[in-house]
């Protein structure tokens, strides 16, 4: 095995999965289906506002950077079909946006992504106010594949700044925040393929994150495709392997990090968070600057997605619960700064109570 002594961050070097592109063309966003995962690989090519929509509202493309990603060139993809007259353009181009918005609440990576492509328009319409259609779509374009560049780019540097802090042994994860959640390489398992490349003996324990079991379908997948020690475990089994003393750290991403370092994530991350605190073992927190909201003051301002009740009932196609229990679906918890042992992102590794200061 090649000991690296010194990672590549370098986002145009990255050889990488990458499961959000733009088609060579410049005509289609193309997505990795990772409702497919594990059992096969299934590109698809949409153009499409609704189908760009649902792609992101039914998890075809999941994981906050990734939506974020997909929203962005999603949107310059459909804007090639909008009307040629400027004032018609914005108008639609408006209501496209608002559409991708109200896909999934959670991940605050989506609203930065559909921001930053308003703002990018807005600022070459104060430059040029009678700008041609061509010149808005080109911004667009521009726009989006710099927000992809840039999520790349901070994942790789997030990972080179946790892996420093990542302990030999076991490692638990929770959820997928892998190369599938981002636009490649991803934050929390990001983090784990940097600190392995070091050389670090690690071994990641998988919780298979239930309803969707994101854990057992992808972040196994990825593992297990980079050759990366890991064991899968059922959600329940992660206080046992925490009382065994398998477990020296946990890492997980986040969807949306709030200004006092409160952090919504995956159902269950909550759950994971109380056991390390309760067996002393480090928790992190890994994510890019793009899911922190310095506009909310603490996690209970943060927007938790409700899911269908089916996704609870029913596993694996087959009905496991009676058809009329009434469920209750967050997909998301908070978990509070106290018990987040260190914030990392590619500006570094923060305590939760120093990320307003940094934000300045
Ligand atoms: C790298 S952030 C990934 C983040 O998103 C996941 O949620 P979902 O699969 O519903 O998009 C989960 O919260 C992960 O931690």
């Amino acid at each position: 095995m090649t000991i690296t002594t010194k990672l590549d961050t370098n986002p145009d070097t990255y050889a990488g999965l990458r499961p959000v592109q733009l088609r060579e063309d410049g005509r289609a966003l193309v997505l990795l289906d990772q409702r497919q995962l594990p059992r096969e690989s299934v590109w698809l090519e949409l153009d499409a506002l609704e189908d760009i929509a649902v792609a992101i509202e039914t998890l075809t493309v999941r994981g906050a950077p990734a939506i974020g990603c997909a929203a962005a060139i999603g949107l310059y993809v459909v804007s090639l079909g909008l009307p040629e007259t400027q004032a018609e353009f914005l108008a639609e181009l408006e209501a496209a946006s608002a559409r991708l918005a109200d896909t999934r609440p959670t991940a605050v990576n989506l609203f930065v992504a559909l921001d930053q492509l308003r703002a990018a328009v807005q600022e070459q319409l104060r430059r040029e106010p009678e700008a041609e259609v061509a010149k808005l779509r080109e911004v667009l374009r521009a726009t989006a594949l710099d927000h992809v560049r840039e999520d790349l780019r901070a994942c790789l540097e997030l990972g080179a700044h946790g892996a420093a802090k990542l302990p030999a042994g076991g490692i638990l994860t929770h959820c997928n925040t892998g190369a599938l959640a981002t636009s490649g390489h991803g934050t929390a398992l990001g983090v784990v393929r940097s600190a392995w490349a070091l050389g670090t003996k690690l071994h990641v324990f998988v919780d298979e994150t239930r309803p969707l079991l994101q854990g057992s379908r992808l972040t196994a997948w990825e593992l297990v495709h980079d050759g990366i020690p890991c064991s899968l475990i059922c959600d329940n089994m992660a206080g046992a392997m925490l009382a065994r003393g398998e477990i020296q750290a946990a890492i997980v991403g986040a969807d949306r990090i709030a200004r006092n370092g409160d952090a919504a994530n995956k159902i269950g991350t909550y759950t994971v968070a109380v056991l390390c605190k309760h067996h002393g073992v480090p928790f992190y927190v890994a994510a890019p600057w793009t899911t922190i909201d310095l506009s909310l003051a603490s996690g209970a301002a943060i927007p938790i997605e409700e899911r269908s009740p089916d996704e609870v009932r029913v596993h694996g196609g087959a009905l496991r619960a009676p058809a009329t229990v009434p469920v209750r679906n967050p997909a998301f918890d908070v978990t509070p700064a106290e018990l987040i042992t260190g914030i990392i992102t590619e500006r570094g590794v923060f305590e939760p109570g120093q990320l307003a200061r940094a934000g300045r």
